[in-house]
């Protein structure tokens, strides 16, 4: 199952800003740099001359260690079609990835530079720091040390504590918002690379880029915790593959370690995930997702013939943050522990009945009853997150919009509290219903996507470099160097250069974890 990105009434993906980084950054790559940081990750710059962009590409290159060539991880968003919220509480969801997703491209320095340096471009991150001053005594002393091959289940207090020194000066002259995003996804970054390198790690550059919006339900944290836990595993050379022939038993191995510490990346900026998203992000295709016991890995079984359900995606554009919604769910159920306690267990039956409605052999994504039936069931699973205090007036609109006009049946996916809707569309509806409806939709602020679910999980790029039908292929394809990636314009620059599907389907050199047996 293929996914694309089919923005309706054309929107294109370029004209949407990615609203956390609105507050500083303009989307496509070109951003205000930090006035601190002047070297390494900082050596390119944009607007520049093409002779000046000539000596600094020669610059980074030189600078660039040639044991280890730039690569690059990608990793998908995802939809949650079923359960978000109670799936926190131990209960079962269902989510499916998407085709927006995130690209990290790594740069290893010659040996001389000991400095770390990321660059987040959608929120206007810049910041580096110097190897040997990071807190790797408290994190590989025995009693805390961690393995590539561990389960981490929890953030230790003493290691977080550690790396506040090295927080506080980040963007320190930003909007206090705007410095909570960087610092969150620097802990993050930091936390995994502490955790899963060593002092004698090379100096580096990570770049991040996504098209997934920040902040809107689709998971753009757990993408990015996917890449930056894929890319330091590959980097300490405990992965193996991705390989064509790689058995599947195998393959599933690698997809797992990558995931136990993307659980740990997540946990880092949202304090309490289910692993849901981390874990679709990883594997990518759909999932049937529980954790009933956070001291042991989850109950996660694939849907591999997950249906191509007619799905449209709306994003409210209403900035929220997945941690104050989980919050808000745990302390409603710490006031009424049945109540909510029941409401939860509802979620979870309506999870198993649609778990085993797409698993009927009569079930056809085509056929109105098929339809109908999962509709009902999105309807009653929206019906409770409302009861749970998640939903948002501009959810709501898009229900009054859609549901009440008998288009179809409409949920909010992810956490709620804003970001975006999912609706499951009526086959009968005439075409110029849904582009009527676009216009409405969009002259209210809203942005919508038509997509299928159950593309591929993390993807590596080893080395950045990609056939991409030019000139270049014939001298083995197009270097994916810092400057190019930084320069792509907007989110289908990025699309169009890196992109696994390339706007035009699967091209050659993304590798992928083949799980399925
Ligand atoms: N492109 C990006 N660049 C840098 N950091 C990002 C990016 N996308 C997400 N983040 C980090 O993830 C945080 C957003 O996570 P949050 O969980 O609130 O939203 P989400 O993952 O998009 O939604 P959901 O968890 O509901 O699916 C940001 O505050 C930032 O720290
Ligand atoms: C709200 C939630 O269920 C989904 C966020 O995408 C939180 C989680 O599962 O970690």
């Amino acid at each position: 199952m293929s996914t694309s990105k089919l923005p309706l009434n054309g929107t294109n993906g370029s004209q949407r800003s990615n609203r956390n980084m609105a507050v500083s950054g303009n989307g496509n790559g070109n951003t205000t740099h930090e006035s601190n940081s002047s070297s390494d990750g900082d050596s390119i710059h944009d607007g520049r001359s093409s002779g000046e962009a000539a000596r600094r590409k020669k610059l980074l290159r030189k600078n660039s260690s040639p044991m280890m060539p730039a690569f690059m991880v990608s990793a998908p968003g995802k939809v949650i079609v079923f359960g978000e919220h109670a799936v926190v509480h131990g209960k079962s969801a269902i989510a499916a990835s998407i085709s927006l997703r995130s690209y990290l491209h790594v740069t290893t320095l010659s040996k001389s530079r000991r400095t770390i340096c990321l660059r987040f471009p959608d929120v206007d991150l810049v910041h580096k720091w110097n190897i040997d001053d990071l807190p790797w005594s408290v994190f590989s002393h025995p009693s805390k040390k961690k393995y590539y091959y561990d389960l981490v289940t929890r953030i230790d207090p003493e290691l977080m504590d550690s790396l506040q020194p090295h927080l506080e000066d980040i963007s320190p002259h930003k909007p206090t918002e705007v410095r909570k995003i960087h610092q969150n996804s620097a802990k993050s970054f930091l936390y995994l690379f502490l955790s899963l390198g060593s002092q004698k790690f090379p100096g580096c550059i990570y770049t991040l880029r996504s098209t997934i919006p920040i902040g809107a339900g689709l998971g753009s944290s757990a993408s990015i915790a996917v890449c930056l836990a894929a890319s330091l595993l590959l980097q300490i050379r405990t992965l193996s593959g991705p390989h064509p022939d790689q058995p599947s038993e195998e393959a599933r191995l690698q997809v797992e370690r990558i995931n136990r510490w993307a659980f740990v990346g997540e946990m880092c900026i949202h304090g309490n995930p289910s692993g849901l998203d981390n874990t679709v992000s990883t594997q990518g295709k759909a999932v049937v997702y529980q954790r009933t016991d956070y001291d042991k890995p989850p109950t996660v079984t694939p849907l591999w013939n997950f249906p191509e359900l007619p799905l449209l995606l709306v994003d409210t554009r209403q900035p929220k943050s997945t941690a104050v919604e989980v919050a808000k769910v745990a302390k409603l159920r710490d006031t009424h522990p049945k109540l909510v306690g029941s409401i939860l267990d509802a979620i979870d039956k309506v999870t198993r009945t649609a778990e085993s409605l797409i698993d009927e052999e009569d079930f056809d994504s085509e056929e109105q009853e098929s339809l109908r039936r999962a509709g009902e069931l999105m309807s009653i699973n929206h019906g409770l997150l409302v009861s749970l205090g998640v939903s948002h007036p501009r959810l709501e609109r898009i229900r009054e919009l859609v549901d009440y006009q008998g288009m179809g049946w409409t949920k909010l996916t992810g956490a709620g509290g804003g970001g975006c809707s999912i609706t499951l569309m009526k086959p009968d509806v005439p075409g110029a219903e849904w582009k009527k409806l676009a216009g409405k939709l969009e002259s209210e602020g809203y942005q919508q996507f038509k997509t299928t679910l159950g593309g591929d999980g993390v993807g590596v790029l080893w080395p950045a470099v990609l056939k991409n039908g030019l000139d270049e292929d014939e001298d083995g394809g197009m270097e994916i160097d810092l400057e190019k990636f930084l320069n792509a314009p907007g989110t289908d620059g990025v699309e169009k250069l890196v992109g696994v599907h390339g706007g035009t389907g699967e091209r050659e050199g993304w590798k992928f974890w083949r799980v399925e047996s």
